[in-house]
């Protein structure tokens, strides 16, 4: 039984003389059902009470095991020897984070503020544990080794290392993993498996343990430890994956720690993972620490055995929950941690150096103490700000995450997130001792890509048997796979779904992994850019002084001789000394002014890195770049990532480190996404300028990553376009490009001819986006009509689609995401777009909802794509027919942001039809400004 809900009051510990003497207790009220239920009493007893500290009103609490009982006709309850008390347990917290805590509170805030640089020992740690999963799955030891130091080739090159050397000292390592695996085989039998993702609802913890043996989570130290005992924080370590594993049921089946018990009360969340006898925790915990095997037995002395056990008592494991619950409160009040809540000694600390730094440049109470001055107070406001607004991202990932076990299986279907019901076909090992699943294609659809990192599991993501694995394979999409089924006029074999993994599993159900990446990423991308980033730098990016440009740089000379503002956007850049900002509204040669600059800079002799926010914008201005006869060019990003067409540009990591490092450092124009420009790779690198593309679609922290790494930067996009990507609403949701722009009008350059869309069409865009500056690039553009294209007659089209822009009404109604009678319209309009000789290619339909372009694409002539407005950013078409699938009013979010309005109505070039309800539509001022235009 658990009692959960949110505290209302948090009354003061005090101490009651009871039948085992004088015991401090702490009395909470909670209200059950996430705060809408009828306060209920509970008493914490002992090593809970200090929760006084930590817990304030408003925040989650669940307490399992309570003890109940009636008092004055109340229920009441209390922690029992069993309980656990949880904070926030929506609140996922990292198990390596509980590790670094109860080593220091500050050793965990630095550890998430700083990013790891490259350096030998990490890579090295990287290499040994691939090795360990790679001999657990039975692997040849010297073939495992030579595989992965050949991976990491490009890094060992980047630190001046050889194949070699790394190899031998990865074997000495490797050879305690090999003795420990040979003495468990013999005698009794083993029962192993290499690394597993474990991600545990009840307690708010989540990691990736590195093995379980016979159900007894082990971690792999790669330092050396000559004490009996395990290090203290390896032990929680192993302790909260005991927890995890006692949480899955499982995998702890040696003999356990005691239960919990059997109902639930109206304040309880039952759990299906839970047995009848509650979960059963692991008692043993292995730590496995490989510089032992290294060391030389006449020179040391200790315990020089690799391998050291210990046990798992309940009273650990709910101090490691304690630990955890300081974390979550920590978090949740956005507190910065002082070192003081612990009984570290910093005297011994390794770390003491760069938390003093930290302390004293952010103003910072430490005890360790502080070094140094602090950065103004306008750029630590900004840190708490921009930090404040991460954390709150974090948490819209955790309720991701919660919907791994809070939706049923059809919902998360629904909702994109999950292919389910998939009939698996069977797996096999690979030579590399990883597993390759296989089950049968889906007509479904998704938001799972080809390689994406998802959880492959037998029939629940968190509660079945589940890994975390890579998409090779997602079969055919239902288009695609109609049109293989008209020209062959079979019936045509949807292909198969093909992940791999670290262990096998039957493949029943593929998850979208909600990756908390991002949000790292992010935290040490501002952390960089303030307490790292040049004075000058600064000096702009917090207003202090206008961007300077040099102009002598570019006196007389002419870049675009046949547009004046791509010209000048041109000459902006090169004579900056600061940055530039280009605002390209859609079609005005955005790639092409793009590509056109950076050929400029590297002719200057300058090293470029050229960065966007998506793949096939990186790949689209190099495709310009290209064009325009330059390419000398890496390009970093993994193999499905990168398009076919530029995968000849693409840095490969494995090999030889010398000739990989001179591959990359050859080369004058490095291309990532904004995303890999955070990789350790990326990161050890500088150039001159950063030319950024789909800057308006960035956060401010993701256009950060690749500026950090430059002099000067160029920002290429349109605030006016689609937004930065984020899930909750605050500062995050505002690009820096947006900022900038407003900030420093001097710096920046509109792009005002466009080269797409003909007068009529443009013409709402640019009145109600770009002050009527937007203008079509010349008459030929101007006047583009569909009669224009070979075999299109305008006048076979029926009348109320006669015009270039035009309004239809099918008096559908909208039922959820979906407007059905709509669709059915859709497709007679595109039919007779059709009929009158478009061909499908030339035809593409925007829908505001994943639902209603499912909707169209049952109905949709084959050939025609069928999008979201996301999907479609970037792209055009000769005829585009919208459909708006609100009737009667406009309720919802993504009627509200007009910049998507925008996008959908410049994709077309030289037809556009507008279908939805003329009432809606009517029902707000920019919509019916919108409705006259189109009539
Ligand atoms: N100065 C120019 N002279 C002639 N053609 C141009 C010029 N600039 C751009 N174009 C042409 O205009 C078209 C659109 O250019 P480009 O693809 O660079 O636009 P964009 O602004 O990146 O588009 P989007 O809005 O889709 O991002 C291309 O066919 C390109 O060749």
């Amino acid at each position: 039984m658990t009692v959960r809900g949110v505290v209302s009051e948090v009354g003061e510990p005090k101490t009651v003389s009871t039948r085992y003497g004088d015991r401090e207790l702490l009395e909470l009220s909670l209200r059950p059902d996430g705060g809408r239920g009828d306060p209920v009493t509970v008493t914490l007893w002992p090593k809970w009470t200090e929760l006084a500290e930590w817990i304030d009103p408003g925040m989650d609490l669940l307490v399992t095991d309570p003890e109940e009982e009636e008092w004055n006709g109340e229920t009441r309850y209390s922690t029992s020897k069993e309980s656990f008390v949880v904070v926030e347990p929506s609140y996922l917290v990292n198990v390596t984070d509980v590790r670094a805590w109860v080593q220091c509170p500050r050793m965990y805030y630095l550890g998430n503020l700083t990013a790891t640089p490259l350096n030998y020992p990490v890579v090295k740690g990287t290499l040994v544990h691939e090795v360990f999963g790679d001999l657990l799955r039975g692997r040849d030891l010297d073939e495992a080794i030579e595989d992965h130091v050949a991976d990491a080739g490009l890094e060992l090159g980047l630190l001046g290392r050889t194949a070699d050397e790394v190899a031998g000292d990865v074997r000495e390592n490797a050879r305690a993993v090999e003795n420990w695996l040979s003495q468990g085989a013999l005698g009794q039998e083993d029962d192993w498996r290499s690394e597993r993702t474990l991600i545990g609802e009840r307690f708010g913890l989540k990691g990736r343990a590195d093995a379980i043996r016979r159900g007894v989570p082990v971690e792999l130290k790669t330092g050396k430890n000559l004490k009996k005992e395990p290090r203290f924080q390896d032990k929680v370590q192993a302790a909260c994956y005991a927890l995890l594993l006692g949480e899955y049921g499982d995998e702890g089946r040696t003999t356990g720690v005691a239960a919990d018990g059997g109902e639930t009360t109206a304040a309880t969340e039952p759990s299906e993972s839970e047995s009848d006898d509650g979960p059963t925790y692991p008692d043993t915990g292995t730590l496995l620490y490989t510089k032992n095997s290294v060391l030389d037995r006449h020179e040391e002395t200790g315990d020089l055995s690799p391998a050291k056990d210990f046990t798992i008592g309940r009273g650990f494991l709910q101090y490691v929950v304690r630990q955890r619950n300081q974390i979550a409160a920590t978090a949740v009040r956005g507190d910065v941690p002082t070192g003081y809540e612990s009984g570290a000694k910093c005297e011994y600390c390794f770390e003491q150096d760069t938390c003093m730094v930290v302390a004293g440049r952010l103003d910072e109470e430490s005890k360790a103490g502080q070094i140094g001055t602090p950065v103004p107070e306008e750029e630590r406001e900004y840190l708490r700000e921009t930090f404040a607004a991460i954390e709150e991202e974090r948490r819209s990932v955790h309720r991701e995450y919660a919907k791994l076990w809070e939706q049923t299986a059809e919902e998360r279907a629904d909702d994109d997130r999950a292919l389910i019901d998939l009939e698996p076909l069977g797996q096999h090992q690979r030579e590399d001792g990883r597993w390759e699943l296989r089950a049968k294609g889906t007509d479904a659809v998704s938001k799972i890509r080809e390689g994406d990192v998802v959880l492959a599991s037998d029939g629940h993501p968190t509660r079945g048997v589940a890994e975390l694995a890579r998409v090779v394979e997602l079969g055919r999409s239902s288009a695609e796979q109609r049109s293989a089924e008209t020209s062959t006029g079979e019936r045509s074999d949807p292909g198969d779904i093909v992940v791999t993994t670290d262990e096998p599993v039957d493949l029943r159900r593929l998850d979208v992994y909600p990756s908390e990446f991002t949000v790292d990423r992010m935290l040490t991308t501002v952390h960089d850019a303030v307490l790292k980033g040049s004075q000058d730098r600064k000096d702009v990016l917090f207003g202090r002084r206008d961007p300077a440009f040099d102009e002598s740089r570019a006196a007389g000379e002419t870049f675009i001789d046949n547009n004046a503002a791509q010209d000048e956007a041109v000459r902006l850049a090169v004579t900056a000394e600061d940055c530039t900002i280009v605002q390209g509204p859609p079609g005005t040669g955005k790639t092409y002014t793009l590509a056109r600059t950076v050929r400029e800079l590297v002719d200057r002799g300058e090293r470029v890195l050229l960065s966007a926010f998506t793949n096939r914008a990186v790949d689209n201005a190099l495709e310009a770049l290209v064009d325009q006869g330059h390419d000398d060019i890496v390009r970093v990003g993994t193999e499905s990532g990168v398009r076919d067409d530029m995968l000849r540009f693409r840095l490969s990591k494995r090999g030889d480190p010398d000739e990989r490092v001179a591959e990359l450092n050859g080369a004058s124009v490095v291309a990532a996404t904004t995303a890999s420009c955070g990789s350790r790779i990326v990161q050890s690198l500088d150039f001159d300028t950063a030319v950024v593309d789909e800057a308006g679609q960035l956060t401010e922290p993701g256009t950060l990553a690749a500026v950090n790494l430059a002099d000067r930067f160029v920002l290429v996009g349109d605030h006016q376009q689609l937004p930065p990507v984020v899930r909750s609403e605050n500062e995050l949701s505002q690009s820096l490009f947006q900022r900038l722009i407003e900030e420093y009008p001097d710096a920046s350059v509109l792009l005002d001819r466009q080269y797409r869309m003909s007068q009529r069409i443009q013409w709402f865009s640019s009145q109600e986006f770009y002050d009527g500056q937007l203008r079509p690039a010349g008459p030929d553009v101007a006047g583009r009509r569909l009669d224009d294209l070979p075999g299109v007659s305008e006048d076979a089209l029926p009348p109320e689609l006669a015009n270039p822009v035009s309004f239809v009404d099918p008096s559908g109604h909208r039922e959820g995401n979906t407007n059905p009678v709509e669709a059915d319209r859709v497709r007679e309009v595109v039919q007779s777009y059709l009929d009158a000789g478009l061909a499908p290619d030339d035809v593409g339909v925007i829908a505001p909802f994943r639902a209603q372009v499912s909707e169209i694409q049952r109905r949709a002539p084959e050939g025609v794509a069928v999008d979201t407005v996301d999907r479609f950013q970037g792209s055009d078409k000769e005829v585009i027919v919208l459909s708006t699938v609100a009737t009667g009013d406009l309720d919802g979010p993504i009627f509200e942001d007009h910049r998507r309005m925008n996008v959908a109505l410049t994709r077309a070039k030289r037809g556009l039809c507008l279908v939805g309800d003329e009432r809606a539509l009517s029902s707000e001022p920019f919509y019916g400004r919108l409705l006259e235009w189109a009539r």
